[in-house]
């Protein structure tokens, strides 16, 4: 499924009115229904008699005031009763808002102009049910005066919301929130999903998202660079052609499905290495050697016993030190990816070990957890030669920030813009982690995954991810198709492995090895 920004949108929107010919009336009227439709939708679900419901249709100054009015009239066709609550007086609205302005006006819709009542908003509990239609892609900043104060005494209200299009308050193209911002129950989003309804906190405020046609034809935002795509299965084949269902090839052997090298784990964090290795094995690759430093090695003999392992020469400290790139390239000539860095530590010259690699290994290569941290420390994604083998970057946030130079909140603010900007700018295809996480091409293509579970935040975890993404290169998928399939399938099985237990947050990371 596509997203677009309101940018995109409003491309979209005028194309289709323009060029094509279809009257702004009539994509307003098809929303405004496709809102009633879902309204109606929502309370049979509920209590499956619409006897006793009377709701309150919020009407913002813009068109999406007007698809609030639509809705307003379709509701009342359908057998609930509704009254409007205007932020702006009626008489400030505008072009086609302005036109079904008229006709609720002709049809007596009963109304309340809150925005000149001295005595404050109706008391909203004597109504079972609210349509947010006050701000829609044309939101510029936080909700401001009389917008503020409905959308604070809605949500104070205990009453359903149903948003139009997006929550008033949501950055449509960030996800992040204004304060306040509407907490709907169900969002009815026209024609495209939009970029913030994919990422926190804009996902939770949205509750349930409906994406519904309204009439523009959903082959428009091809094309329209920065369109996003939220994996699914279906999306997985049609955008990145990959057959989900693959099975093996009746004639495959261990050399299909390539060799993973991983250069991974020290004294206080030898697991990561394992957890990586051991997911890229369970992901499909044909074989996978772990180099380790040698004084780990007696203690991870037959610990996956699939495993083969390289001990590196560490001078008996558990520790990587920069000679040892030249051994991990040495054993690179035999195998088909690299992954470097979960449970790498940090240790002096760091920075020409991992240089070494970055500059030194033909294959295609996922940078993870520490080698972030010397990478972002050494300033290589600027000062390094640029590969031209494919490349991954899989941070959390706060290793973004870093990479970035950003403080992690900056980060979450606007994850996909950025995700996008840093991937195009570096030549690197990026895994911004995290809830949603954003797969980022070097192209500017952006992919959202939406599988994964709250459980899945445990140690571990993502050094699972950088073992299935190495895996799926080794199978011979592009760098992009290995970290939105990668990310995809470690949601799934985090999914899956929470749901097999009582607690969730339970879960380990190895869980999600053994639930792929
Ligand atoms: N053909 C189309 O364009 C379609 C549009 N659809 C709906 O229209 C909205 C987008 O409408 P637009 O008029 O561009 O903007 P909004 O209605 O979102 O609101 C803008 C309106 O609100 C005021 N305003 C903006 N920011 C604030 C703020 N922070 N505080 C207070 N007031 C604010 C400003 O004055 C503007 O007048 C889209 O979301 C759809 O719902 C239909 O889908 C049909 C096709
Ligand atoms: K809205």
């Amino acid at each position: 499924m596509e997203f677009v920004t309101a940018e995109q949108m409003r491309e979209v929107d005028r194309y289709t009115i323009q060029e094509i010919g279809i009257p702004a009336i009539v994509l307003m009227e098809n929303a405004g229904r496709a809102i009633a439709d879902e309204v109606v939708r929502l309370v049979m679900q509920r209590k499956d008699s619409l006897a006793g419901e009377r709701w309150l249709v919020l009407i913002g100054k813009g068109n999406n005031g007007g698809d609030g009015l639509v809705c307003a009239r379709h509701l009342t066709d359908a057998g609930i009763p509704v009254t409007l609550v205007y932020a702006v007086a009626p008489d400030q609205l505008g072009g086609e808002a302005a036109v079904q302005q008229r006709i609720v006006e002709a049809l007596d819709l009963p109304r309340i102009v809150y925005a000149d009542e001295a005595e404050g908003i109706p008391d909203m509990r004597s109504y079972t049910g609210i349509v947010d239609a006050l701000l829609g892609t044309g939101t510029k900043g936080a909700p401001r005066g009389v917008y503020a104060s409905l959308i604070v005494e809605a949500n104070s209200s205990g009453l359903p919301i149903v948003a139009a299009d997006i929550p008033s308050g949501l950055d449509a193209d960030t996800g992040a929130v204004y304060d306040p911002c509407t907490q709907a129950e169900l969002t009815v989003c026209l024609a495209f999903l939009k970029a913030g309804l994919t990422q926190y906190p804009g996902a939770k405020a949205a509750g349930e998202v409906v994406v519904r046609y309204i009439g523009i034809p959903p082959w428009l935002p091809a094309g329209l660079e920065g369109a996003g795509v939220v994996l699914t299965e279906e999306s997985l084949e049609s955008e990145l052609g990959l057959d989900a269902g693959r099975c093996r090839a009746p004639d495959g052997h261990k050399g299909t499905y390539g060799h993973v090298l991983l250069a991974a784990g020290s004294l206080p964090m030898s697991g990561a290495g394992l957890l990586a290795a051991k997911a890229a094995l369970r992901a499909g690759c044909g074989l996978a050697t772990w180099a380790l430093p040698a004084s780990l090695l007696p203690h991870m003999l037959g610990a996956v016993p699939e495993l083969m392992l390289a001990p590196i020469a560490d001078g008996g400290i558990g520790a990587w030190d920069s000679a040892a790139a030249d051994e991990v390239l040495r054993l690179l000539a035999a195998r088909d990816v690299l992954a470097v860095g979960p449970g790498l530590g940090r240790f002096p010259g760091e920075a020409e070990f991992l240089r070494a690699l970055w500059e030194g290994a033909p294959r295609p290569l996922v940078v993870d957890a520490d080698a972030l941290g010397i990478l972002a420390a050494a300033g290589g994604l600027t000062a390094w030669k640029r590969r031209d083998a494919a490349t991954i970057l899989t941070p959390h946030p706060g290793e973004m920030a870093r990479l970035a130079g950003l403080t992690t909140a900056e980060v979450q603010r606007d994850r996909i813009g950025l995700a996008r900007r840093f991937a195009t700018e570096h030549g690197v295809t990026l895994v911004l982690k995290g809830a949603r996480s954003v797969i980022a091409a070097s192209d500017g293509q952006v992919y959202v995954n939406v599988t994964g579970h709250p459980g899945m935040a445990t140690g571990g975890s993502g050094d699972v991810l950088t073992g299935i993404i190495a895996a799926m290169l080794a199978q011979g998928l592009d760098a992009v198709q290995a970290s939105a399939f990668g990310a995809y399938l470690h949601g799934l099985a985090g999914e899956q492995a929470a749901a097999a237990r009582s607690n969730p947050a339970s879960l380990l990371a190895g869980d999600i090895i053994e639930a792929l």
